[in-house]
């Protein structure tokens, strides 16, 4: 029997694609084992899926002055040894790396035992921790054409994002049943896996108007829940969804969203006319606004800069995007994205 591990983590959108792989790996046969952080959540959603998982230390890689960034590369030297200590006891076939900063000395620690790596860039622009990744890896799989630019010619490879099939099966009526909704119009909020105070402040500002038009579902983060607003009528708030996404979606006629690689390819997938609040050039490397550009210039997302959100009424925006949604679906139905689970267990029956 082949054996794979993966690794990922920090975010859902560096381990919502390796759950995404999972039913396809068991199909093909392989043991599979996790490697994540100690206390990420990927430590969580992964258990709930029944897959042995290991916890190693893991630091983060920032790019600004923060005192832990003195104690993080110890942390990181550790996970190193951590990790190759367990990969070499598995001794898997090949490693798969949907990235974060606890892959990077899991990917490391397989290079260095000659374990064949496979990497997943979601991004228009590699993250820190896949560039570092991307010297040790056999292959890079990327999501969107336009970044086959930024890597090694005889390692990129165009192979899509995995989305959970799940997804695409959601069941309205259960939704209904679960919300109480259905009266009206739904919009559903995802502000990106760990919420976005950005987004839900100028969601909850603009709350009045939008409910006169919509049901809410607000997917609003960890700690993110406002308490005073608990009662208020055909709004609901979750603080992050995982088996009940697929019905929530399948309830959804409109979304607003950050602009996360993973939730847009899903959106695009379930044809969700969708409007984009990208996070910030000031607050990261920009990669969201990319992602959003290019799913605007496709014509599948309306796309509104943070900055410009004081200064608009959110809720003509999304009554806008509602009434126009044809012509978005239209666009996303003429899309030839694919899912990517099956180019990439291609690949990984190929290297292992
Ligand atoms: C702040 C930050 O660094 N964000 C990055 C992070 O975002 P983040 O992890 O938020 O990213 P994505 O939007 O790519 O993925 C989130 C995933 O979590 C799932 N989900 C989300 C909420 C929920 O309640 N339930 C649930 O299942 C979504 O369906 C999706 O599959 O990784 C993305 C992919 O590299 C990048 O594009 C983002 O810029």
């Amino acid at each position: 029997m082949k054996k794979i591990i993966l690794t990922g983590g920090g975010t859902a959108g560096h381990i919502t694609p390796n759950i995404a792989l999972l039913p396809a790996l068991k199909e093909a046969g392989f043991d599979i084992k996790y490697i994540g952080s100690k206390n990420g959540m990927e430590a969580g959603l992964i258990q709930a899926q029944n897959i042995p998982y290991d916890g190693i230390s893991s630091g983060k890689l920032r790019r600004y002055f923060d005192l832990k960034n003195f104690s993080d590369p110890f942390r990181v030297v550790k996970g190193l040894f951590e990790a190759k200590k367990i990969i070499k006891k598995y001794s898997p076939d090949i490693v798969f790396s949907k990235g974060g900063f606890v892959s990077v000395p899991v990917v490391m620690a397989a290079a260095f035992l000659k374990i064949p790596v496979i990497i997943h860039e979601s991004d228009i622009t590699p993250g820190l921790a896949n560039k570092i990744a991307s010297k040790f890896a056999t292959k890079i799989c990327t999501n969107f054409p336009e970044t086959l630019q930024y890597l090694p010619k005889n390692k990129a490879i165009l192979t899509g994002s995995p989305i959970r099939k799940e997804l695409l099966n959601g069941d309205k009526e259960a939704a209904c049943k679960l919300t109480g909704f259905g009266d009206k119009p739904t919009l559903m909020i995802i502000g990106g896996s760990l919420g976005s105070v950005i987004v839900n402040t100028a969601i909850r500002k603009a709350l009045d108007d939008i409910l006169k038009e919509f049901n809410v579902i607000h997917i609003c983060g960890k700690g993110n829940v406002d308490e005073k607003l608990l009662e208020k009528s055909g709004y609901l708030q979750y603080e992050y969804v995982d088996k009940e996404l697929k019905d929530f979606f399948a309830l959804a006629d409109v979304v607003v969203s950050r602009a996360g690689a993973n939730t847009i390819c899903e959106l695009l997938a379930l044809r969700k006319p969708n409007l984009l609040i990208p996070l910030s050039g000031a607050a990261s490397r920009g990669d969201q606004i990319l992602n959003a550009e290019s799913f605007e210039n496709a014509g599948y997302s309306k796309v509104i800069d943070e900055e410009t959100l004081a200064n608009i009424s959110l809720a003509m925006e999304i009554s806008e995007l509602y009434k126009n949604r044809q012509k978005y679906i239209d666009a996303m139905s003429n899309s030839d994205a694919t899912n990517g689970v099956e180019n990439i267990i291609n690949l990984i029956k190929q290297y292992s």
